[in-house]
């Protein structure tokens, strides 16, 4: 695997293999594993009813009798993946499973450790990320049928319910609608190296396609969730121990460090697809951006890799603004208009889930003292303002929306 030869030699020609991105699935893990060998059934017995152990008030208890197993007879990247992704359910159910009133502050041994190595080994931070709840919780429910919301199952799933599902499926139907526009980019990056105008102009032409196939993708949450069910019972599952004011002092994992340590929730911040859009087309974000470079950490290496590396090659911005050609022009103009269009129909989706029913929790809580029969009321109110990664939500995202706007080309006579 030769992550290395493609930082170090600039020459060779750009290729998506190199950073463990499929032509088939983009960053999609093709085909996570199911199972893990048997020595594991007790990880795997507890985190498969993550759902129901969490609402009978069972789950804390449930780990905490867990056996200590060690991690060392996981090899296999995709083997590493799947205990990474059934720990992080286990350690997001242990920590939310009474609410935002009650959390801890310990992780048990027997999960932190090894959650702990899996999670060096990976490169990955010991919670649950959208690699794990997205890219390698997937399976098809009729192998040869199609990649789609009827086919899609969970392998691993939060409260929620069916939501659940619908929230980190259509989430991968957008990691899914972006494989065109990955794998034009080493074409524009080839091309721009050899300046091939033509060729450029095309793979921009697929990149912008891609693009709106994504937020057309996007536009599914809203027949798959529900913002009462997201907003109400979710949302909290999904938050870390990162600037979180009800867990103010981070999370100690027992046995790895006597000293807490933080780490932000998940969230799609965390997919490296927009990091990469964003350094093809010259999207800078400055000045808000360190919660988005502080979200690489939280990608697979490889991937974060060629973030890394897609930056420090020559600008695209700049070629298109030598060549003389109209068509280029208007095809990169189009991809950062697509690009700022995600990230507004992304804003509304936003406001419908997070920002209007968080104004309905305000008001039942001002209205009425009994109101607890409603779902959004029941909702941590220290999430109110902010995402599950732990960032002032609006302001952040309306920044990072018009800093795209940015990239557009300067007016030319
Ligand atoms: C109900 C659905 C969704 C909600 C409520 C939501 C909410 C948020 C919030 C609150 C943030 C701020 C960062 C944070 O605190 O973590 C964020 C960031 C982000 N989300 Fe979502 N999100 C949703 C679905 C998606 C989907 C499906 C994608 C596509 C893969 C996506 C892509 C992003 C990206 C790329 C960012 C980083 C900011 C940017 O680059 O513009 N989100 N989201």
């Amino acid at each position: 695997f030769s992550m290395a030869a493609a930082t170090k030699d600039s020459n060779a020609p750009f290729c998506l293999d190199s950073y463990h991105v499929s032509e088939e699935f983009g960053f999609i893990l093709p085909q996570p594993l199911e199972e893990l060998p048997p020595y594991y059934q007790p990880w795997m017995d507890i985190a498969l009813r993550v759902p129901e152990l969490v609402h009978s008030h069972e789950l804390r208890s449930c780990i905490n009798r867990m056996p200590m197993l060690s991690s060392e007879f996981l090899q296999r990247h995709r083997e590493l993946r799947l205990a990474h992704l059934a720990l992080s359910v286990m350690t997001m159910g242990y920590v939310w499973q009474e609410g935002e009133n009650d959390t801890v502050e310990v992780l048990p041994r027997n999960l932190a450790v090894p959650f702990w190595e899996v999670s060096q080994r990976l490169g990955l931070p010991p919670i649950l990320v959208h690699a794990d709840a997205v890219l390698a919780n997937w399976k098809k429910r009729d192998p040869q049928g199609p990649f789609d919301m009827e086919n899609l199952e969970l392998l691993f799933s939060l409260p929620g319910g069916d939501n659940t599902r619908g929230f980190f499926m259509v989430t991968l139907l957008v990691e899914l609608a972006a494989v065109p526009a990955l794998k034009s980019i080493p074409t524009v990056i080839n091309g721009v190296r050899c300046g091939d105008t033509e060729g450029v102009t095309k793979a921009l032409d697929t990149i912008s396609k891609s693009l709106q196939d994504m937020t057309d993708a996007l536009k599914l949450m809203h027949a798959y969730v529900e913002p009462s069910v997201f907003y109400g019972i979710m949302r909290i599952y999904l938050s870390g121990w990162k600037d979180n004011p009800s867990m103010p002092k981070g999370l100690v994992y027992e046995g790895v460090q006597r000293e807490p340590m933080e780490y932000s929730g998940g969230s799609a911040a965390e997919s490296s697809l927009l990091h990469c859009f964003d350094e093809l087309l010259g999207v800078k974000h400055e000045g808000k951006s360190a919660f988005l470079t502080r979200m690489r950490n939280y990608m697979p290496p490889a991937h974060n890799q060629m973030i890394q590396d897609i930056s420090m090659q020559p600008s695209l911005r700049n070629f298109v603004q030598e060549q003389p050609s109209e068509h280029l022009n208007q095809a990169f103009e189009r991809c950062v208009t697509k690009l700022v269009a995600l990230r507004s129909y992304h804003l509304n989706v936003v406001s419908r889930f997070i920002t209007v029913p968080a104004a309905l929790a305000r008001q039942l809580r001002n209205q009425s003292q009994d109101s607890n029969e409603d779902l959004v009321s029941q909702a941590p109110k220290a999430l109110e303002e902010r995402g599950t990664g732990g960032s002032g939500l609006m302001t952040f995202l309306k920044t990072v929306r018009d800093q795209t706007k940015q990239a557009f080309l300067p007016e030319t006579s």
